[in-house]
């Protein structure tokens, strides 16, 4: 039950914008959608309140009201989402002040529905509709004071119809308020999501960028150090890829380097680090491992890379080969940075000594 609601919801608060969107004005777009969406079912609920107590011209005026709120909907639809944005207030505007002077009276409270104009004009107008922001806010506290002054009192309602009527004003002010600061929140989240995943992951491969792998092993290092477990940093490296890039071009190169990531990836246990260090060159950080079967992991992946065949847009097939360094961390190890030196010259041996293999910082040394 709560599945279908939360679907109909969502596409409603997201009509004219397409998903995955990320400009600036989105929660204006939500809340703008979200207005008129209780506009409509306000104006519906009144509707059939008066033609209930027999009300018809009041009944009619609703009617309108949401035949005027449907119009300017649509022009969320067709992209004029400025001329929705003002259509809203004008319509609210009038439908308080008139309800409120000719019917509801100033003792039910109808008129603190102009607060819900005021929130919206707030949260909805941007920096550059300041003369509309502020001409709005102006003229809902001018209509609040003109129903609390000139309103007749409400004499069609009974003491019960009243109460019922302050309840709907509080009901109605606070569903609003509690979910315009729910849309706004939940916007803000997502935007902060998006910043963080373009400062953290590398566009090309989805992996996490240098910044971030670098700012992880400062942090994996530290723990290791602090719950003295081991911890192995490789530094892996594409061989010959300037070969790739020569010959198939380098939008290719993009790709092997792509897929290559993600066959990297998949290789290594859950809880290991891998991130895109510059180039065609990678980090592995991996925890709670002793040197030799980090060793038998790396060769695994340098074996799945080599026995993949990457399969280029014009359907060639290419292979292509790893070379890794790899190095511990040990008691007499105070920064990362001198783990990554020691992986960085276990890899020029790599290189040096035919590509397509892992060397350790341990061979280094002999
Ligand atoms: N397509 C593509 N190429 C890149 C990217 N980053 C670096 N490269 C290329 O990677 C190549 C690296 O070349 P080299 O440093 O000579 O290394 P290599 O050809 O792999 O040779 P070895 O490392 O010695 O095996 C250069 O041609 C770079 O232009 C990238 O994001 N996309």
């Amino acid at each position: 039950m709560y599945f279908p609601i939360q679907k109909t919801l969502e596409k409603y608060l997201n009509i004219g914008f397409a998903k995955g969107d990320t400009g600036n004005d989105l929660n204006q777009k939500h809340v703008v959608n979200f207005s008129y969406l209780l506009f409509f079912a306000s104006c519906l609920v009144l509707l059939l309140f008066f033609s209930f107590i027999s009300q018809p011209i009041l009944a009619v005026f609703c009617f309108i009201w949401m035949l005027m709120g449907g119009v300017a909907w649509r022009y969320c639809y067709k992209g004029e989402f400025t001329r929705a944005q003002i259509t809203f207030p004008i319509l609210k505007s009038s439908k308080v002040l008139i309800l409120c002077l000719f019917f509801f009276g100033e003792e039910t409270g109808f008129h603190w529905l102009f607060a819900n104009i005021i929130v919206y004009a707030v949260v909805v107008f941007r920096g550059d509709q300041k003369v509309i922001k502020y001409g709005i806010l102006f003229s809902s506290s001018l209509g609040f004071l003109v129903c609390e002054f000139f309103s007749q009192s409400s004499l069609a309602l009974t003491e019960v119809g009243k109460s019922l009527c302050i309840f709907f004003v509080f009901f109605k002010l606070t569903f609003h308020f509690t979910t315009v600061i729910t849309l706004v929140m939940s916007r803000l989240n997502a935007v902060n999501l998006y910043l963080r995943n373009l400062a953290e992951k590398d566009e090309l491969t989805g992996l996490y960028n240098r910044r971030k792998v670098l700012a992880e092993a400062q942090n994996i290092f530290e723990a290791s150090v602090l719950n003295s477990t081991p911890c192995i940093f490789a530094i892996i490296d594409l061989d010959y890829f300037k070969k790739v890039n020569d010959t198939y071009g380098h939008d290719a190169g993009d790709l092997v380097l792509a897929k290559a990531a993600s066959i990297m990836k998949s290789a290594l246990r859950p809880q290991d680090l891998i991130g895109r260090y510059g180039g065609e060159e990678f980090i592995v950080i991996m925890r709670n491992i002793h040197i030799e079967q980090s060793v038998i992991l790396m060769n695994k992946m340098r074996e799945s890379i080599k026995n993949s065949q990457i399969s280029l847009r014009d359907d060639t097939e290419i292979s292509i080969s790893l070379s890794i360094g790899l190095a511990s961390m040990d008691s007499s190890t105070s920064r990362y940075e001198e783990v990554l030196v020691k992986a960085d010259k276990a890899l020029y041996l790599a290189k040096h000594n035919g590509r397509n293999c892992v060397y350790t910082e341990m061979d280094s040394l002999l």
